[in-house]
């Protein structure tokens, strides 16, 4: 073998053996789990960064479906005091400055007392001590770290109690991204705990996730077409077909997801008379930066989220988006940089 064959060889023994730290490369798509390569250096990944709590088992998982369920993480004393607190906020007994307290839209018009059965989520509960507990407990943060890195923010958060479906299907929440909602980048950086505050399955209305979406990209999102109404916001995938493979992630009380935001998800009817009752709180690293949604597919939701806050604090003047979000944002670990 002459030498300048020979040298295209070594680039390309050399190239087959540091392919996994080439981006691109990384990112094609594996059919199969990672150690499938046939390669003997360390994997890599794209979706988690390096750390010594997730095993590599949990880390392959994550990387190839987009979510990650941990048993019994959040503990039963714990749940009980968002329980406690949300009975509180719903009867009215506190009210956190930012919280939004929303009704089922099929019974927005009517005329109830306060109490936990005419709430279907609050959210924004960041000046709630109690609540935002939730965002900072260790147990999670642990988790958190793997997806987001060492500077952590809680940009949003939500006690989602879902009602008992009226026969109008409004408890169901459409298969959607949540990326759609969120002006800020790379969407690696970004991940939520969903924690099941009860036993969870398809009865009362249990997460539908699509494994390995998180590997696409953001798709246009609106509201669904759907007779019975469907609840402010509630954007859903326009191009959804109800026969793709779809995972009901039946939890315990006190189990946690983690997903990406990429990833395609949505919750069924609650087909129970009782509540259906998660915690769940987005985070990004802080290193995040915000984007000009201008002209793509989330500005309809910008246009809506701007008209209720201009509404809600009685402004007089635009607003920016990522100012809404910079408002709402906290940091739980590390430094604030530009987020
Ligand atoms: C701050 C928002 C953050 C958004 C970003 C989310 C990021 C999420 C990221 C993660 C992914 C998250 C994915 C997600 O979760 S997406 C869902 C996110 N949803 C929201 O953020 C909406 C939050 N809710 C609110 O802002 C309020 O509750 C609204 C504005 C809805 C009502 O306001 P308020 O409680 O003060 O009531 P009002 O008495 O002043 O009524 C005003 C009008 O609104 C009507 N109405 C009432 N309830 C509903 C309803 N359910 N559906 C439809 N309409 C409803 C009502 O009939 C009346 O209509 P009209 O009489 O004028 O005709
Ligand atoms: N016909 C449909 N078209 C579009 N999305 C749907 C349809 N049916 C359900 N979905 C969505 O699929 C997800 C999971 O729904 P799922 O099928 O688990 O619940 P359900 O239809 O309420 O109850 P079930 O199928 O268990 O009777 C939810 O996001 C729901 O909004
Ligand atoms: O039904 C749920 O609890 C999940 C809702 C959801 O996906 C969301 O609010 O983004
Ligand atoms: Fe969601
Ligand atoms: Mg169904």
């Amino acid at each position: 073998m002459d030498l300048k064959r020979a040298g295209v060889r070594m680039q390309v023994v050399l190239g087959h053996l540091s392919r996994p730290s080439v981006p691109a490369i990384v990112a094609h798509p594996l059919s199969g789990p990672a150690s499938s390569l046939a390669c003997s250096s360390p994997p890599q990944f794209q979706y988690t960064l390096d750390n010594d709590v997730l095993s590599l088992e949990q880390r392959k998982f994550y990387e190839e479906n987009g979510f990650l369920v941990i048993k019994n993480l959040v503990s039963d004393d714990d749940i009980q005091r968002f329980r406690n607190e949300f009975d509180r906020i719903c009867r009215k007994e506190v009210n956190p400055p930012g919280i939004v307290v929303m009704r089922d839209v099929a019974i927005a018009k009517m005329d109830y007392a306060p109490s936990e059965k005419v709430v279907m989520k609050v959210q924004d509960f960041q000046e709630d001590e109690e609540l935002f507990r939730y965002c900072t407990l260790p147990e999670v943060l642990k988790y958190v770290e793997c997806f987001t890195g060492p500077n952590i923010m809680a940009m949003h958060t939500m006690l989602i109690n879902k009602p008992s479906d009226t026969g109008k299907k409004t408890s169901r929440h459409p298969m959607h991204q949540d990326l759609h909602y969120f002006p800020f980048r790379p969407s690696d950086r970004i991940v939520c705990a969903w924690t099941a505050m009860e036993h969870i399955d398809r009865k009362n209305g249990c997460l539908v996730v699509l494994p390995g979406t998180h590997k696409g990209t953001l798709k246009p999102h609106g509201y669904p077409k759907w007779e019975g109404g469907v609840n402010k916001m509630y954007h859903g995938i326009q191009d959804y077909k109800p026969d793709s493979s779809r995972v009901h992630l039946v939890m315990e009380k006190g189990d946690t997801v983690f997903f990406h935001p990429l990833l395609i998800h949505g919750s069924g009817r609650n087909k129970t008379q009782g509540f259906r009752k998660a915690i769940s709180c987005h985070y990004a690293s802080s290193d995040c930066h915000y984007i000009s949604v201008d002209g793509t597919s989330q500005e309809n939701i910008q246009d809506e989220l701007k008209e209720i806050t201009i509404r809600r604090l009685g402004l007089d003047c635009n607003i920016e988006l990522k100012d809404i979000w910079r408002f709402r944002g906290r940091t739980v670990k590390g430094e604030r940089i530009n987020l």
